[in-house]
């Protein structure tokens, strides 16, 4: 079994409703997302995988459609919170918004990338593991093994 991991880049704005901190006011981060995947390498002359889990370019069609071209260059609001006004005040304006039905913290997207990941991925691999920093000291981790 091994594990093989491809990096990504998007640059989201959020805006956290009802947090007692500056995360309050909405702002932007440089996300840096970490996405792990596990299986067995191919082992067949004929297959043009031969040595692969899963070509890279695979793992990165996926998660570009699911998540980076759809988050990148978009604000994150709580659909479930007032902040849904605020979104649709935004919209309107011609603003690129994500209204998602969770607070937009690290913890959440992880969720909610990990959910969007899993049913694209062929057969063959699982996703094993994610990383999604929000600032260069700041990060939180999906694990397979606890979800
Ligand atoms: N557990 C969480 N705590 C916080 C989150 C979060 O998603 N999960 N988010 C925020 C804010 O979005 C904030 O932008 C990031 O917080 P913080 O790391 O405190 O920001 P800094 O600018 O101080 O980051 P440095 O890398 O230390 O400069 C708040 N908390």
């Amino acid at each position: 079994m091994i594990r093989i991991t491809k990096i990504f880049t998007f640059e989201t704005a959020h805006v956290l409703y009802n947090y007692d901190g500056k995360c309050k006011n909405m702002h932007g981060h440089s996300y840096k997302l970490f996405v792990t995947v596990k299986g067995n390498p191919i082992n067949d002359l004929e297959n043009q995988k031969n040595g692969m889990v899963v070509d890279f370019g695979d793992i990165k069609k996926i998660v570009k459609e699911e998540v980076v071209d759809v988050w990148d260059h978009a604000v994150m609001v709580n659909g479930a919170s007032p902040h849904k006004l605020l979104g649709e005040s935004l919209e309107n304006q011609g603003h690129r918004v994500i209204f998602c039905d969770y607070q937009p913290t690290c913890e959440n997207m992880l969720y909610d990338i990990a959910s969007k990941i899993q049913s694209k991925l062929p057969a063959s691999v699982q996703l094993a593991y994610l990383k999604l920093h929000e600032t260069e000291n700041s990060y939180g981790e999906w694990l397979a093994e606890e979800n």
